[in-house]
């Protein structure tokens, strides 16, 4: 599947086109997060995703606007937003409007494979963009970061395994490692994945757990395993009063 993803994002490439760039302001992801990491024990970032490989279609009809409001209302300290369109029914508008609709630091969730899709990022008003150690050489991830850095943006880069892990280390030592609880070749997700990576990331990095947390308990665990950070898409995609459910799940974090 993701090599499919990533074909489609090759051939949708040839056709690529810049968007001409707004004024928007800035804001930052590491510092959002740490600073929720101290104050209530986790920071999250909270999903916008209509669609997904592995659940399919399952909020085609979301409100993004009221859903990113409803979002930070209920403390959330980052927004991801999904743009890939062909398997998560995303698109470069989506992040537009987001951005304009909250004072977040907002994530771009794409297939980044590409030097083009990085100014572009920049462009539409993205703080941050997510480089997926699977699908990057770790130099490309460090080239990638630099540039990214260069538009003013900072990059989470994404690793699920420990062998993903230590070849990254080797290049580059990320400020912010999310761990990919979802195995994106059977997209399994499994809690454990942020316990078992957590001990062989580097001190000063931040590290957010991804994919698979629904519970406060499912939060809990992650802190312990030392998470200060958390991305969730379908539980609060799919909840119907994510600024009731967010505190709750925050408060997982102070039963770590
Ligand atoms: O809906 P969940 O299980 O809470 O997962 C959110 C997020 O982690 C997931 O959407 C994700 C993690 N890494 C990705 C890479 C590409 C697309 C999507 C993702």
């Amino acid at each position: 599947m993701l090599e499919e993803i990533v074909n489609r994002k090759k051939t949708d490439l040839k056709f690529f086109q810049m968007p001409r760039q707004e004024y928007v302001p800035h804001y930052s992801l590491q510092k959002s997060l740490a600073f929720a990491g101290i104050h209530d024990g986790i920071g999250l970032i909270a999903e916008i995703k209509r669609a997904s490989p592995s659940k399919g279609e399952f909020a085609s009809d979301l409100d993004i606007i009221s859903r990113a409001k409803a979002y930070e209302a209920g403390g959330a300290d980052a927004i991801s937003v999904l743009t890939d369109q062909p398997y998560f029914q995303g698109a470069l508008t989506d992040l537009i409007t987001v951005k304009k609709a909250v004072g977040l630091p907002v994530l771009r969730k794409d297939f980044i494979i590409d030097e083009r899709q990085i100014e572009e990022s920049a462009r539409i008003g993205a703080d941050a963009i997510l480089l997926i150690a699977s699908i990057l050489e770790p130099n490309q991830i460090l080239e990638f970061s630099k540039l990214a850095k260069n538009y003013g943006l900072e990059s989470l880069v994404e690793v699920h395994t420990k062998n993903e892990l230590d070849r990254l280390l080797d290049v580059y030592e990320p400020p912010l490692i999310g761990i990919n609880n979802r195995n994106l070749k059977t997209f399994k997700t499994d809690l454990n994945q942020t316990i078992e990576l957590f001990s062989h990331v580097p001190e000063q990095s931040l590290v957010i757990s991804e994919s698979g947390i629904h519970t406060a308990e499912d939060v809990s665990t992650i802190t312990r395993a030392g998470a200060k950070a958390m991305l969730m898409g379908e539980r609060l995609v799919t909840d119907g009063d994510p600024e009731t459910v967010i505190p709750e799940l925050k408060k997982g974090a102070q039963l770590a």
